[in-house]
């Protein structure tokens, strides 16, 4: 780091001190820390600067994030010191979480050694999210290839379902998560997928790639609104330090009817789609398992015998597949115990503009809430069969 970048920080450091708590407490110290902040520092101030993380997340009685829970004294201790072979350190795992309290999470793994190297904060909320163990495997892939058919359509008259969508994330073999990644990198995989793309076969699925750099403004808030692109500056993803080079090596594909879609480079390096109106599962499915086929023939992707396969948020590692619906359901989402219901079921609530949105004329997005430890499969299963009850809650409640 520069010398006089050090000074700005080392001065900074000072006065979040003396404001008691990093970051939170002046929002204007903190942006200028953002600006200039390294990846993977590992020096005194870096050690600083985790401590007093936990100072501020333990001070904050509205935190309520995993992050919160599991990074105790003893946590911090252990793992302040270490630092993956990329260079990246604990604050860099938990720097998102620290900004923003109100996460459910509030940690990410810069490359796929932090999951190892920062284990003792990762196992507890891995544990705690997905009920699953450090001496757990997640299961061989299985996406139900030739079942699909089981899936029939949820909601066949369309009272309830307005569209099923199925999602899941791969990360390009050999390369870190977003905050380690260079300028030539996101440049590099760009044209990786950008070739793999160009060879796809399958009718249904075949499309064109539009990178964001250059897209029209209007174009890709279409995009966005229609559900089909991902937001810009997604806070939590900005103090993960993921949108770094922003928007270069950025970009969505979709094929014509846009039922099969990719976001490259977004949260993780790749998230593979499938959507389209109404409720069949199945087909929807049966989609997505094409896609899956013909890129991984091209696009060598990373998998770890124990996570599976490796995402940059924990909560999607696994299958890293999260199925869900638009649906209205006025009833039975006004009963009082509407949440311990959706718990027993294992599914997750959001609002239709995607995480931390809120519900719109009674729509919500409801997905599977684990994805690991369990095949592809089985959680779109758990969304399936979690909706099916919910439905049936539903025409029966008064
Ligand atoms: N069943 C669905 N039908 C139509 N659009 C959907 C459906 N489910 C999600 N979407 C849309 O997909 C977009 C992305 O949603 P969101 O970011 O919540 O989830 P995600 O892609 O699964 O990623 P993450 O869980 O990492 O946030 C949003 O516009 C959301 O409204």
């Amino acid at each position: 780091m520069a010398l006089h970048k050090r000074l700005v920080v080392g001065g900074l450091a000072g006065l979040i001190g003396v404001a008691g708590g990093y970051g939170v407490v002046y929002p204007y110290v903190r942006d200028m820390i953002y600006v200039n902040e390294q990846i993977g520092e590992n020096n005194a101030f870096n050690i600083k600067k985790i401590e007093n993380a936990y100072k501020t997340l333990q001070d904050n009685s509205e935190c309520n994030s995993l992050l919160k829970k599991h990074l105790t004294q003893s946590v911090v201790d252990k793992l302040k010191y270490k630092k993956t072979k990329l260079g990246a350190t604990l604050y860099d795992v938990i720097r998102s979480g620290v900004f923003n309290p109100d996460a459910s999470v509030g940690v990410y793994a810069p490359d796929s050694e932090s999951y190892k190297v920062f284990a003792a904060l990762f196992d507890p909320i891995i544990q705690e999210y997905h009920g699953f163990g450090p001496n757990d495997k997640q299961p061989d892939v299985d996406l139900g290839e030739g079942r699909t058919k089981e899936l029939e359509p949820l909601d066949p008259d369309g009272k309830y379902i307005i569209s099923t969508r199925i999602r899941c994330g791969r990360a390009l073999n050999g390369y870190p998560f977003n905050p380690l990644l260079k300028n030539d990198d996101y440049v590099a995989m760009q044209e990786k997928v950008k070739k793999a793309l160009a060879q796809v076969q399958d009718a249904d699925l075949k499309g064109t790639y539009y990178p964001l750099e250059g897209m029209k403004k209007e174009t890709q808030n279409k995009l966005i609104a229609d559900h089909f692109l991902f937001k810009e500056g997604d806070r939590h993803l900005q103090h993960a330090n993921a949108c770094r080079f922003w928007p270069v090596g950025r970009g969505i594909f979709h094929n014509n009817d846009k039922t099969f879609l990719i976001w490259v480079n977004e949260e993780d390096h790749l998230r593979l789609i499938s959507m389209e109106q109404g409720s069949d599962v199945g087909k929807c499915l049966d989609r997505l398992i094409r896609g899956v086929k013909n890129i991984e023939k091209v696009v060598p992707f990373a998998r770890d015998p124990h996570l599976g396969y490796l995402t940059f948020c924990p909560t999607n590692l696994g299958s890293t597949v999260r199925a869900s619906v638009h649906i209205k359901l006025p009833k039975v989402s006004a009963r009082k115990d509407f949440k311990e219901i959706t718990d027993r079921l294992k599914l997750q609530v959001r609002g239709i503009h995607g995480e931390h949105s809120d519900s719109e004329g009674g729509v919500m997005d409801i997905s599977n809430k684990q994805r690991l430890g369990l095949s592809e499969y089985q959680a779109v299963r758990q969304m399936y069969d979690g909706i099916k009850e919910l439905i049936k809650m539903e025409k029966e409640s008064k």
